[in-house]
């Protein structure tokens, strides 16, 4: 059964190829919401008519539903419908239409009663009322007083290591639904567990943003200052979050009193920034808090609404139907891989051979203890000592906000490509002496493994983060870093590669090119550049792994990356040796789970030149 017919199924007939694009190129949240908003009331018709003529459940908007949740998404909402997973198959295979209920913090196989909160095309989005029978085994209590209202975590209520198995298991889904040939092309045919640091499953975001909106209709000291509601866009009051380090949990209980004393200046409502430095005082560890010149700022920036872009519910509901409509599917795999194997141990300090790259992989921050760090509280600059190293940006700019996991995530991306150039050396090939961190922010990558390296340039838009850059270099006394401020893509058209060239830095065949994109991913002209110059190795981070996934496809539908199919022949490969068009096997894929308790995941693709 392919996607053309499941879309005559579900009931989004009439734009489902829109629907489709949004899996690959999300519209911004006011996109979709325009177009859903514009389609409610002829949705709501239409699901009435259905309803009709149809054996299956009603997409109205009754106060109460039993539902039976099928899996979980990877959005870390639940899926479900009135019908058992039995009657489920029976009602697809006799060509019924099928309407769905997205539910959050709820798991497979429970039953639940839901409420509906709004329609979109095929599903309604449901508040959970109560688990009714079938409790999850993997359920247990969430820590967070909020948890269930607030929108920031969507996984408390599932035991860490099942949290886990959940998170490979998204990433497994993301590739396999933007094209299953990704997942048959990595080197080990699985994406492996989900590194991780399970001491750290709670207080460890070093940066929180609450905010809070000025009403006309109520008196300014009833104002609430913290995350919006699930499902609503309206603010939750909240004091304490229990993802937080305790030094940003106590720079909001400041931040908090700061906005209420001067709560009757603003007008309209503000964001407030709180990230955690690393200060030390005498060799004491005093965490402290910065409070952005932002917080002055009279907008309101909704925090978690950006989350909502990344996923695309439909395609993940025509997948579904598309899985368990095989009557030989073994449709419980998809939903969570029990097998976690053991490729991903714990880390371990790097042997003799892969000593080329000097790391310190610590789980633990070591601590430096320059006094002149106390001036950064002032200046709104933000610093961090990671991998005996220190890391200074405006708090206002880009660093990665789990500061426990950093240590293993940069060592677990100079290993990979330490490991591709042993691999090159043991063949007769030249040893990989340059790196190009492309999208570097303050330089986080590109510095923490410059002792591996010859040469080491960044690449970043941000005039802030370059600056920050420049300076985190020398602040480290480290000299072969260079930085270039501008668009990747209009950066890497300058570049004119050639293993001849006289500019050794630029030899693509002795250089690693690390690439860190924003969510939304790269694009489509900086990686065909990237192909041009074909460096030896590719290391892809993402905390976007649709938009990853998005990517690695192009790649693969252009020919770059080795799959059984498409260079099988050794025609092919010497066709493609001939042709110059560089050829990446894609050696492993490693989720690291940053941000616990929420389905977020970063993941690191690493793609070896084959040819
Ligand atoms: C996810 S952050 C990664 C930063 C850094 N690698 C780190 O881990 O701290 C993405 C960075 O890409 C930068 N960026 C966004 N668009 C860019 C573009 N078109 N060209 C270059 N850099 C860009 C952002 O300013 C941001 O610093």
């Amino acid at each position: 059964m392919d996607l053309n017919s499941l879309n005559k199924r579900v009931w989004f007939n009439s734009k489902p190829e829109d629907e489709l694009n949004w899996c690959t190129n999300p519209p911004s949240v006011a996109v979709r919401e325009y177009i859903v908003s514009k389609e409610t009331s002829e949705k709501d018709q239409t699901a009435g008519k259905i309803d009709q003529n149809s054996s299956n459940s009603s997409p109205l908007k009754p106060d109460q539903l039993s539902l039976i949740v099928h899996k979980l998404m990877t959005n870390g909402l639940g899926l479900a419908t009135t019908q058992d997973l039995k009657e489920l198959k029976r009602l697809v295979s006799d060509g019924q239409k099928i309407w769905f209920y997205v539910v959050p913090f709820t798991l497979p196989g429970e039953l639940i009663s839901a409420k509906v909160i709004e329609n979109s095309w095929g599903y309604s989005l449901c508040d959970l009322v109560e688990i009714i029978d079938n409790k999850s085994a993997s359920r247990i209590a969430p820590k967070c007083q909020y948890f269930g209202k607030c929108s920031g975590c969507q996984l408390q209520m599932v035991d860490y290591e099942t949290q886990l198995e959940y998170k490979r298991s998204f990433v497994n889904s993301v590739f396999d639904l933007e094209n299953p040939e990704i997942l048959k092309s990595i080197k080990f045919g699985e994406v492996d567990p989900v590194a991780h640091l399970d001491s750290k499953s709670f207080g460890y975001r070093t940066k929180l943003t609450p905010h809070f909106e000025i009403f006309k209709w109520l008196p300014k000291s009833q104002t609430k200052i913290g995350f919006n509601y699930t499902n609503r866009r309206e603010i939750m009051d909240i004091e304490e979050c229990v993802i937080g380090t305790d030094s940003v949990n106590s720079g909001l209980a400041v931040a908090r009193k700061n906005t209420m004393d001067k709560i009757e200046d603003y007008k309209r409502g503000a964001t407030l920034l709180i990230r955690e430095t690393n200060v030390t005082d005498n060799g004491v560890d005093k965490k402290g808090y910065v409070l952005s010149p932002k917080d002055e700022v009279e907008e309101l920036v909704p925090v978690f609404v950006s989350d909502k872009t990344d996923t695309c519910t439909t395609y993940q509901i025509l997948d579904y139907l598309n899985v368990i409509s095989r009557p030989d599917s073994n449709w419980n795999d998809r939903i969570v891989n029990p097998k976690l194997g053991d490729r991903w141990n714990k880390i371990s300090p790097p042997s003799q051979a892969d000593i080329s790259i000097e790391l310190c992989p610590t789980d633990t921050d070591p601590i430096c203890v320059p006094a002149e760090v106390k001036l950064a509280l002032e200046s709104g600059n933000v610093d961090i000592y990671t991998q005996n190293m220190r890391f200074r940006f405006l708090a206002s700019s880009f660093f990665q906000n789990n500061n426990s996991i950093i240590p293993k995530l940069v060592y677990h991306v100079g290993l990979s490509i330490n490991k591709a150039s042993l691999k090159r050396v043991s063949s007769g090939r030249n040893k990989i002496t340059n790196l190009v961190d492309v999208y570097c922010g303050a330089g986080l990558f590109g510095i923490s493994l410059s002792h591996g390296f010859k040469s080491v340039v960044g690449i970043e838009i941000s005039k802030e983060s370059i600056r920050n850059a420049i300076s985190n270099a020398s602040l480290n006394n480290i000299t072969n870093c260079s930085f270039s401020q501008g668009d990747a893509s209009d950066i890497f058209a300058k570049i004119k590669p050639s293993s001849s060239s006289s500019d050794a830095k630029l030899d693509p065949s002795i250089t690693a090119v690390i690439i860190d994109p924003p969510r939304k991913g790269s694009n489509e002209e900086f990686l065909s550049q990237l192909m041009d110059y074909g460096p030896a190795v590719i290391v892809y981070i993402a905390c976007g792994v649709p938009a990853q996934a998005r990517d690695i496809n192009y790649l693969l539908k252009n020919g770059n990356i080795l799959t059984n199919s498409n260079f099988s022949s050794k025609n092919d490969v010497s066709m493609s040796e001939k042709s110059g068009t560089p050829v990446y096997e894609i050696s492993s894929v490693t989720p690291f789970d940053l941000f616990p308790q929420t389905y977020h995941v970063e993941n690191v693709v690493t793609l070896v030149r084959a040819f």
